[in-house]
């Protein structure tokens, strides 16, 4: 089936969520995300990252209860930007998907960088505003704490424009899949 929207849930994995701020919730979110993805046949793909560890680890795992199906896409990544030496170009293009709807950890470093590739690439993207999460960060004496990461990526990609295009945040219980 062609359809042109996929939910894509970015390094949604243990090792990945161990500090993020609110991860249970923002993990229950998502479940719930991906159970209506599924009802409303709409794709889910699943980025997994294993720059920081091996695949089939404990945290490369996805966080429970998340379970990837069988039949849904997985995509290894090891850089920021899934497109990056990834198929994840080849797969949407393969499905006919012009529109992500972007989930997963960590805001201000995958979340960030997969969304705005997207846009560059020439996608549709909405990030869903309560299913991101990172940790607090710190900078030369410049403590960031994570939920004004948060609040910040969701206030950047809210007003993100680019010709022709359409750009936005949701929950997760309102987004259109
Ligand atoms: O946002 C991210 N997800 C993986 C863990 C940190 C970066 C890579």
């Amino acid at each position: 089936m062609t359809s042109s929207s996929a939910l894509l849930v970015i390094d949604l994995q243990r090792g990945v969520l161990g500090d993020c701020l609110d991860a249970d919730a923002v993990v229950a979110r998502t479940a719930r995300l991906v159970a209506r993805a599924r009802a409303e046949r709409t794709p889910v793909i699943w980025v997994q990252d294993h720059g920081g560890f091996p695949e089939g680890s404990d945290d490369w795992s996805l966080a429970e209860p998340l379970a990837r199906r069988r039949e849904e896409t997985l995509v290894r990544k090891a850089y920021r930007d899934s497109f990056a030496d990834t198929e994840l170009a080849e797969v949407l293009s393969a499905e006919g998907i012009r529109r992500l709807v972007v989930a997963g950890a960590q805001s201000d470093y995958c979340i960030r960088t997969t969304t705005q590739a997207a846009a560059a690439r020439g996608f549709d993207v909405a990030l869903v505003a309560d299913a991101h999460t990172t940790t607090d960060a710190e900078f030369e004496g410049t403590v960031i704490p994570a939920r004004q990461i948060i609040a910040h990526t969701n206030m950047y990609f809210r007003g993100l424009r680019y010709p022709g295009r359409s750009f936005g945040i949701a929950g997760h219980d309102t987004v259109e899949l």
